[in-house]
């Protein structure tokens, strides 16, 4: 699946230009265009891989480059009054050969927060092509501002998209350590994630043609009808070998030896979906009750078959209750590992979302101190801000 991706804020651009890095390491050619817009000149400066020119900085009249300082309200009036350069840069995006766009943004912040729903918004007014989001929800112990932030760009972002997937960094951050200490590990995991989802069906020249193909429109499907989505992942590592059965092999079955393999491969198939499915979900969530669910399986063609996936697509029917379940495979030839992705899609029961949506009912009644302590954290920030951008000039 060919994706136009926009950074946007801090969280919003590390991840797309992780999602370059991922991209241009496993030849997935899911990035058709990566763009990063930010209030922050430091932090557009500090990507390593979504070019120069598809750096936008806005607010500049407003905020001099320094960023919004977790105000989400600022973020949204200046992506509204700089939309234009934002367009500029996606202009420049061929848009008939994507399939999606997809907003990658920080909830907690306030440029990615605030600017990213003013975005899709703009985005379904023009083009015909679906818009996702990809929402990153704050620690909890990232203090009052972010979560509120979060409890409200949710509400936003998840009403203008087509599907908003959702990373929760408070169900990621190891035991006894702030969120902030490992974004380098969270993000590996958010690009692995995804990148198997959207690199389904995306098979490059002198691939191999998937036996059951997962393509851009079982993806775009399973995320038809809005809503919130959480992905599983799950992966074991498999003994490469030059023998490789093929298609062919595949479909006309073999002698003992084979099904004796083929068992093993079902099975392992069968419990890699079990583990993704009740294992951490990028947003953890009860699965039952889900709306809409696509199963894919990523990995040398030999260790992947069409009874595994299928065994594996009607267990997340009964645990789910969906009678909306895709299944397919995305055949890797050199990889060293089987990989299962489970999306699930218009999850309902989720517990973090009703505690963000209680902290914004709440916070109604309490906005001005929250305001007041995070106008002292800002001043802080501000200096901080300066000074590093003194010592990169
Ligand atoms: N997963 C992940 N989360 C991040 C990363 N950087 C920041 N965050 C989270 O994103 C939220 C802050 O959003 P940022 O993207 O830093 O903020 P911003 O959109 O740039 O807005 P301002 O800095 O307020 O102008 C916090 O909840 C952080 O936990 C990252 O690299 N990875």
């Amino acid at each position: 699946m060919k994706l136009a991706m926009v950074g946007f804020g801090q969280a919003g651009g590390k991840v797309v230009d992780k999602f370059l890095e991922y991209d241009k390491k496993h030849n997935s050619g899911i990035v058709r265009a990566a763009i990063a817009v930010n209030t922050a000149k430091a932090d557009l400066m500090g990507l390593e891989h979504v070019p120069e020119e598809k750096r936008v900085l806005i607010g500049q009249s407003r905020v001099k480059g320094h960023g919004v300082g977790a105000d989400n309200e600022l973020g949204a009036e200046v992506a509204e009054e700089d939309i234009d350069e934002i367009q500029g840069a996606i202009d420049s995006v061929p848009v008939h050969e994507v399939d999606a766009f997809l907003i990658v943004a920080g909830l907690g912040g306030g440029t990615g927060s605030g600017g990213s729903p003013v975005l899709a918004k703009h985005l379904q007014r023009i083009y015909t092509e679906p818009v996702y989001g990809l929402g990153v929800l704050p620690g909890s112990d990232e203090g009052g501002i972010y979560t509120l932030n979060a409890a409200r760009s949710f509400q936003t972002f998840v009403r203008e998209v087509d599907n908003l997937l959702v990373f929760d960094n408070d169900a990621w951050r190891k035991t006894g350590e702030s969120v902030q200490g490992g974004y380098d590990e969270i993000n590996e995991e958010i690009v692995t994630r995804f990148g198997v989802l959207f690199g389904a069906g995306e098979i490059g020249q002198g691939g191999e043609v998937a036996e059951s193909v997962v393509d851009s429109s079982e993806i775009i499907n399973t995320l038809a009808g809005g809503g919130v989505s959480t992905i599983g992942y799950a992966s074991e590592t498999v003994e490469t070998s030059s023998s490789n059965g093929g298609l062919l092999s595949r479909i006309t079955g073999g002698d003992d030896d084979d099904d004796l393999d083929s068992a093993h491969t079902t099975n392992r198939i069968t419990s890699l979906v079990r583990k993704a499915a009740l294992g951490r979900l990028t947003l953890p969530c009860e699965i039952e009750g889900t709306e809409r669910a696509l199963l894919v399986l990523a990995g040398p063609p030999r260790h992947l078959n069409r009874k595994g996936i299928e065994r594996g697509r009607k267990w997340i029917e009964e645990q789910t209750g969906s009678m909306e379940v895709r299944g397919g495979d995305y055949p890797i030839t050199d990889s060293g590992r089987v990989a299962s992705v489970v999306l699930l899609s218009g999850v309902t029961n989720v517990p973090r979302i009703k505690e963000l949506q209680q902290v914004a009912i709440e916070a109604q009644d309490n906005i001005d101190d929250i305001r007041n302590e995070s106008q002292d954290n800002l001043d802080d920030l501000i200096n901080d801000d300066e000074d590093e951008l003194e010592s990169l000039f």
